[in-house]
């Protein structure tokens, strides 16, 4: 049977307060409007899920600019975080915006793996949606791919279409993470996500039309080498036939799946069951993964092994085990 990835995954929030305002978010509120996660709120909530077969703590964050005195603060913080949801035997995977390299350094001791999308790298939409988004400068994010294949850290990058980008700024995006992994061969998949517009953004756009997705999943899978996954939110892609219509063009994994989607709250991510039954009437089994891809184990710092080792062996699946079969 042909696979399809999922990591069962939970999204804690250290804080949704951005110094950013990109047009299409739902998910900011001011700096200073939001009081942070405390670690003994944190610790409760992970209790309740040692229970319910989460593998994944996904730790996405709003961000406090890299110049504020409650910068250290900020990133203590979601060091903390992770060091917890770690202890209490989860695998952490951290995308809380650019970091500097220290920053980066620091986290890959408690990270599985972290991410960064690269949105679109046009320059022109930092006339637009993220005219008051300096984190979103193409630069800081292509150094953030630079600076994880330096350290080694397994990585998560990805597309956000439909922003006002034009199709040749897709390839060109896909070209730039073609060439970054083939430098450090770091990026373990690559999300292509939709526009979907949510009821708290001010960018007054249509949702990326969903009936070019496998078109663009297509070309992605001719630009990026073999060994990148290709991600897409089975949540933002509505429609049934369409979603497989995107497996077959390529697509191979459906990301983290949990009870919100704390990045696109008015989309509920469509549940296992539910999936399983769109899934295997075409051929496809549904099967969970960590949120590091096999091949990375060997990256991880000896702690981080020991904790990837506990969950391989607890979710046996020769074809993932191995790393190979989750993107053929
Ligand atoms: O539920 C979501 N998970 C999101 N995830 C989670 C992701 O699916 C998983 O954490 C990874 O696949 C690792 O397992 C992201 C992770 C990144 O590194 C970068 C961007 C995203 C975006 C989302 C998102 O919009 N919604
Ligand atoms: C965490 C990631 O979520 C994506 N993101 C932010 N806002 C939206 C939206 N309205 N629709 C779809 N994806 C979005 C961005 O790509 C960001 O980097
Ligand atoms: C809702 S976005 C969360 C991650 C980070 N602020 C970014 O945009 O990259
Ligand atoms: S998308 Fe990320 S960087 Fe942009 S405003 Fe939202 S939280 Fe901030």
């Amino acid at each position: 049977m042909n696979i399809i990835t999922y990591s069962p995954a939970y999204t804690i929030v250290p804080t949704y307060e951005c110094f950013n305002l990109c047009t299409y978010c739902n998910f900011r509120t001011d700096p200073g409007k939001s009081p942070w996660l405390r670690v003994a709120a944190a610790a409760n909530i992970l209790k309740q899920l040692q229970t319910q077969n989460v593998c994944e703590i996904l730790i996405l964050s709003g961000e406090v600019h890299p110049q504020s005195s409650r910068r250290s603060a900020w990133f203590q913080q979601i060091y903390d975080l992770c060091k917890l949801a770690l202890t209490m035997g989860f695998l952490p995977h951290t995308n809380a915006g650019p970091l500097s390299f220290e920053e980066m350094q620091k986290l890959k001791q408690v990270n599985v793996s972290m991410g960064l999308m690269l949105e679109q790298l046009t320059p022109e939409l930092l006339k637009t949606v993220h005219k008051h988004a300096p984190s979103k400068l193409p630069a800081i994010r292509l150094q953030q791919l630079e600076w994880a294949g330096e350290l080694q850290i397994p990585f998560t990058t990805g597309l956000l279409l439909g922003i006002g980008e034009t199709e040749n700024n897709w390839w060109e995006t896909l070209e730039a993470i073609a060439n970054f992994h083939q430098r450090y061969h770091h990026i373990q998949e690559v999300i292509l996500q939709p526009h979907s517009p949510g009821n708290q953004q001010s960018f007054d756009a249509p949702p990326f039309d969903p009936n070019q997705l496998p078109e663009v999943i297509c070309k992605a899978r001719q630009i990026l080498p073999s060994d990148i996954t290709i991600q897409i939110p089975p949540n933002l892609v509505k429609d049934q036939q369409l979603l497989l219509a995107c497996i077959e063009a390529g697509a191979r994994d459906l990301g983290g799946i949990g009870p919100k989607d704390e990045v696109n709250p008015d989309y509920p991510h469509i549940q296992e069951q539910e999936l399983r039954e769109i899934l295997q009437p075409a051929g496809w089994e549904l099967v969970p993964r960590l949120p590091v891809y096999p091949q990375f184990d060997s990256w991880l710092l000896e702690e981080l092994q020991l904790a990837v080792k506990r969950w391989r062996k607890l979710t046996p699946n020769p074809s993932l085990c191995q790393g190979k079969g989750s993107r053929n």
